[in-house]
């Protein structure tokens, strides 16, 4: 069986990189050609742990291989990943759809007899049903009626990316009842189901769904604590000690009851925006209400952390130096989509500070984003003369970071923890003023 991934950025590649591994001939498509070259050197684009040795055993093999040619793709492939971009329309809560409808465009009719063609971007429920009319529309017309379409979603979370691919929590497959989706997708991923990976077969509506309703979920969890976050910031007490707590609830969990900045990245804050907008559009709009309440939690953290870091300033950031640890928008990641530390440094600098930021992996992509922030090479660097130090994206390297030494650059010896993952005994007995969002202060 030989694969087409087409659209090669976070998801993309890495799904390449994994079928490869997986045993399968892999072509990997996309539209921009610096990145179809960049990988056919078995270099990765972006930085995601893992991925790189991946790919290089890869393509050196020559068991994966990338092109921007669409005949090539259509002639090669029994079996096409479609993992091209959704983004948040712009000015609208709505996913903008143009990329996946005209990858589908783009390949149908380059399709072989007997072709699956497989949706793994997140995309509005109700898309798969409408996809599959307009495959077989563009389909040649000899072969239409043999061209399958199901829809699979992808759960990684970046970072783990590669785990995540090899080893999921769960596979979910939607399909049309009678077709022979199931059958190829199990062939597929024959080597993660005999693993025991549940292989959940269903519908395309409810497919679709699983993705944005668990993505919906984790922003639901992140914001409650944050909400909770607000309510210690009123009350004096802990919200790290009152998460811990929660834990131990096994109803509750642990996981996903992080507080402090609050999510941002490619996925969860354009997913719960597009959800809503389905929803109206279904007249289900009621039902998600709550998501808009979500959303405005988790953007208000961003506006709390810049009013403490302008209090920690003595009123006003004018004349003052801004240290930003952290641009991505979580740690083992160089995504600076909606990240909430880039978000806080650009409001910071509108408002006349002088911000230096640094990021372990993220500053090529910060710099593209924010080509009129200061950018510092080393975190010593954008600390020195600091006012104040913002750790707004918790990297090791921040917490491996020596307060003493640090304390010795800095003009002020002011810390703000946007990640609540820093210690904070270790910080005021460096002689540090250590604040954290939803914590006490001294
Ligand atoms: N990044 C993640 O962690 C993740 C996880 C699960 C699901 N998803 C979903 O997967 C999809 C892709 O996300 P991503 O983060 O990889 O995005 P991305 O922007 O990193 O990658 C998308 C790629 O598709 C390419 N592309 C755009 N239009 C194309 C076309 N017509 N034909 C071929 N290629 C085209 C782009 O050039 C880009 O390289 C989105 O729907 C996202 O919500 C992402
Ligand atoms: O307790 C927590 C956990 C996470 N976050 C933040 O939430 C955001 C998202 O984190 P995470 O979910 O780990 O990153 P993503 O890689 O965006 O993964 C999410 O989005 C992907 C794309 O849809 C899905 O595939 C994944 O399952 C889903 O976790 C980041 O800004 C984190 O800093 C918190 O603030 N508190």
């Amino acid at each position: 069986m030989r694969i087409t991934v087409i659209g090669t950025g976070y998801l993309g590649a890495t799904h390449a990189a994994c079928m490869a591994e997986l045993g399968y001939e892999v072509l990997g498509l996309d539209i921009d050609p610096e990145k179809i070259a960049t990988l056919s050197q078995g270099r990765t684009p972006m930085y995601e742990p893992g991925l790189d040795p991946l790919l290089e055993k890869h393509v050196t093999s020559g068991r994966l291989r990338f092109t921007t040619d669409w005949a090539e793709a259509g002639a090669f492939g029994d079996v096409h990943f479609v993992c091209t971009n959704t983004p948040q329309r712009k000015g609208e809560f709505a996913c903008d759809m143009s990329y996946v409808e005209s990858a589908f465009d783009l390949l149908a009719p380059h399709l072989r007899e007997n072709a699956v063609v497989v949706g793994k971007s997140t995309v509005p429920v109700g898309s798969a049903a409408r996809l599959a009319e307009r495959l077989a529309a563009n389909a040649p017309a000899d072969i239409a009626d043999s061209v399958e379409l199901a829809w699979n979603p992808e759960f990684l979370r970046e970072g783990y990316a590669v785990q995540d691919t090899l080893h999921p929590d769960r596979l979910v497959v939607g399909v049309r009842a009678g077709g022979r989706g199931e059958a190829v997708l199990r062939q597929v991923y024959a080597p993660m189901i005999a693993e025991g990976v549940p292989f959940l077969v269903t519908d395309y509506p409810t497919a679709e769904l699983v993705k944005t309703a668990a993505n919906s979920f984790l922003a639901t969890k992140i914001s409650f604590i944050n909400a909770m976050a607000e309510v210690c910031e009123a009350s004096g007490a802990d919200v790290v000690q009152l998460s811990a707590a929660l834990a131990y609830d096994e109803r509750i969990g642990g996981k996903f009851l992080g507080a402090g900045l609050g999510f941002g990245g490619g996925c969860l804050p354009k997913d719960i925006r597009a959800f809503m907008a389905r929803a109206g559009e279904l007249g289900a709009d009621q039902a998600l209400t709550f998501l808009r309440e979500v959303d405005s939690i988790n953007m208000r953290r961003r506006s709390r952390m810049v009013e403490l870091a302008r209090e920690q300033c003595g009123g006003g950031f004018l004349g003052r130096r801004i240290a930003v640890l952290g641009a991505a928008f979580k740690p083992n990641s160089d995504d600076v989509r909606d990240s909430p530390a880039l978000n806080v440094a650009a409001q910071i600098q509108l408002q006349g500070g002088q911000v230096n930021v640094y990021d372990p992996k993220a500053m090529d992509n910060a710099r593209k984003l924010f080509p009129g922030l200061s950018f510092a090479p080393t975190a010593l660097e954008a600390a020195a003369g600091a006012h104040v130090v913002l750790h707004l994206t918790e990297w090791q390297e921040f917490r491996d970071l020596d307060p003493a030494v640090l304390g010795e650059i800095v003009a002020e010896r002011r810390v703000l923890d946007g990640r609540n993952a820093l210690d904070p005994q270790r910080w005021r007995t460096a002689g540090w003023t250590y604040r954290a969002l939803g914590r006490p202060g001294e």
